[in-house]
């Protein structure tokens, strides 16, 4: 972890708010904001359904561990990880050591309905999404435990309220928001 600046990590399952509250957490802290699987994007030159429709899911993990990697060396960001980064334990171990991990929890019904419409996460184009959702749940929801610093339910926050409740939390481990938290 780098003493002066660490970085804040977003850890959670599919719909759980990593990115949208990624994008605005950033903001409030004046800080640079990357998502790994924009960031694995940019560096494939395609999509994740491209990534995983052609190199499996295996291929997007090894792709996966090597942006986790880079990215949670770099100082003063806010992270936002895909669903699975947990499953490595090379990612959780860079995960926990590099910086302040924040595990986004959301029930597997809000996952659901905040998932359901969108065609880009390969893993959830079954026949039954939920199952899906319940399974890699139970197998995550330890993994995403063990590397947290700060636990955060978001299933029935509105993603303003959360930013100010997670800047709360987050004062404790000495990181501070430039701007300032606004008032709703
Ligand atoms: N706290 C929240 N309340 C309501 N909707 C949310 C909240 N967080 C995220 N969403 C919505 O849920 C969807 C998935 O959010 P996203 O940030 O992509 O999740 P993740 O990156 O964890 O998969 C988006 O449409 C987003 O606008
Ligand atoms: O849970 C997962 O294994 C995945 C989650 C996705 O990210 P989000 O959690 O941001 O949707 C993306 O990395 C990929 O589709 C795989
Ligand atoms: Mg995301």
């Amino acid at each position: 972890m780098v003493e002066e600046l660490p970085s804040v990590f977003l850890v959670g399952p599919m719909g759980a708010g990593k990115t949208t509250i990624g994008k605005l957490l950033a903001k409030q802290l004046g800080r640079t904001f990357v998502d790994s699987d924009w960031y694995i994007e940019s560096q494939t030159g395609a999509d994740i359904a491209w990534i995983f429709a052609k190199e499996g899911e295996a291929g997007f993990r090894e792709r996966e561990t090597r942006a986790i990697d880079e990215l949670t060396q770099k100082p003063h960001i806010v992270l936002a990880t895909g669903g699975g980064a947990v499953m490595s334990a090379e990612n959780r171990a860079f995960l926990n050591q590099r910086g302040i991990v924040v595990y986004l929890n959301a029930p597997v019904d809000v996952q659901m309905a905040r998932t359901a419409k969108d065609k880009s996460r390969p893993l959830l184009q079954q026949p039954n999404p939920r199952q899906i959702l319940q399974d890699l749940y139970s197998t995550r929801d330890p993994l995403y435990r063990q590397v947290a610093h700060i636990i955060m339910p978001t299933g029935h926050t509105y993603p303003r309220h959360m930013v100010n409740q997670l800047l709360q939390q987050l004062a404790s481990f000495n990181i501070s928001s430039a701007v300032g938290s606004k008032k709703e």
